[in-house]
C-alpha cells in the first residue's frame, strides 16, 4: 500500500502551479495597531482570517509564525489552528514556524504536535532547530516520511547573529551550516521531483557560492521584505538552486492590509518580481 504523496512533491506541484511565493502570517502587536485592530485574541482572529482570505488561494505557501499566537495562550492557539485549517482547505501548502528542537524522546512529541494527521495543529511542514544536534530531530524525519509531511531545518538563518553558530568550522574544516546542508541532502537523496526535508537559508545572506545549496530539497528563504533583502537579489544568493527556493515574506506583505485586495496585489507584486528574477537565471 502506498502511503500519502510527500511533501516534497506536493510543495513542487503548487510552486510550478501558483509560483513560489511563501506568505508568512505574522500578527505582531504593531501591525494589529496599523490595521486598526486591537492586541486581543479577536483582533488576531480577525488579522489571521483577513490574510488568509487574501492570498491562500493563490500563492504555494502560508507559513504562521507560531510566536505571535501562542502570546494569546489557548485561545490563541486556537485561533492557529483556524487558520491552519483554512489556509490548507483554499489550497495552499501550511509550514508551521514554530522552530522546535530538543533532544529526540522531546522531540517526537513536538513532531507529533504539527506533523501528525490527527493534530490538531497538523501542518504540511514544520520549521526546526538542528542545534542540538542534527541527529535529535530524527523522530520528527521518522514521523515526516510516515505523514507526507516535511520540515524545514535551520541552516542559514537571515538574521546576522545566526553566523556565529552557523558559520563555525568542525574540526572537520567543514562549517556547522554546511554540515547541516550535507545532512538534508542525505536525507533527499533520490527524492523526486523534490526531497521534503529542506533547509532554511536567509536571502539576505549575500554571495552563497562557498555552500553547496544542491540538497535536492526545497531551500525557505526567509528575508524578503522588512529584512532588506530583495526579489531580485535571489539569483546571486542561491545560484542554480534559485529553482527549489521558496521566497518567504511577511511584513513586506502584511503592512499592505488591512484591506483584502490591497494584501493581494502586495503578495502579487512579490510574486512577479521573484518571477522576473527566476526567469533570468
Ligand atoms: O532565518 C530565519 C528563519 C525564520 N524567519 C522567520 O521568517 C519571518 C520573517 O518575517 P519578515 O517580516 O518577512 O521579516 C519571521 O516569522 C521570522 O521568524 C526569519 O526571518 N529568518
Amino acid at each position: 500500500m502506498s502511503g500519502p504523496e510527500p511533501f516534497g512533491a506536493r510543495l513542487r506541484r503548487a510552486m510550478d502551479a501558483r509560483g513560489p511565493l511563501c506568505v508568512g502570517i505574522d500578527p505582531h502587536a504593531a501591525l494589529l495597531a496599523e490595521w486598526g485592530l486591537n492586541d486581543d485574541v479577536a483582533g488576531l482572529e480577525r488579522f489571521s482570517r483577513t490574510v488568509v482570505e487574501a492570498v491562500a488561494d493563490r500563492v504555494a505557501v502560508l507559513k504562521p509564525q507560531s510566536a505571535f499566537f501562542e502570546r494569546f495562550g489557548s485561545r490563541g492557539i486556537a485561533v492557529l489552528e483556524t487558520s491552519v485549517a483554512q489556509a490548507r482547505a483554499a489550497g495552499a501548502l501550511v509550514v508551521m514556524d514554530a522552530k522546535r528542537g530538543d533532544i529526540g524522546s522531546t522531540m517526537a512529541a513536538y513532531a507529533e504536535s504539527f506533523l501528525h494527521p490527527d493534530s490538531p495543529l497538523f501542518s504540511d511542514a514544520l520549521t526546526v532547530s538542528p542545534y542540538l544536534g542534527y541527529g535529535s530531530l530524527s523522530p520528527a524525519v521518522a514521523l515526516a516520511r510516515e505523514s507526507g509531511t516535511g520540515l524545514f531545518v535551520l541552516a542559514l538563518t537571515s538574521n546576522p547573529e545566526g553566523g556565529e553558530v552557523q558559520h563555525a568550522v568542525r574540526a572537520d574544516g567543514r562549517s556547522v551550516g554546511a554540515t547541516m546542508l550535507g545532512h538534508l541532502a542525505a536525507e533527499n537523496a533520490e527524492e523526486t521531483p523534490l526531497g521534503s526535508f529542506g533547509a532554511v537559508v536567509g536571502a539576505t545572506l549575500g554571495d552563497l557560492s562557498s555552500y553547496d545549496l544542491d540538497i535536492n530539497g526545497p531551500l525557505l528563504a526567509p528575508g524578503i521584505g522588512a529584512q532588506g533583502a530583495t526579489a531580485a537579489d535571489l539569483p546571486a544568493v542561491f545560484g542554480p538552486a534559485v529553482r527549489n527556493v521558496v521566497p518567504s515574506v511577511s511584513r513586506g506583505v502584511l503592512r499592505h492590509g488591512a484591506d483584502v485586495v490591497a494584501l493581494r496585489d502586495a503578495a502579487e507584486r512579490f510574486a512577479e518580481e521573484i518571477r522576473t528574477a527566476v526567469a533570468a537565471v
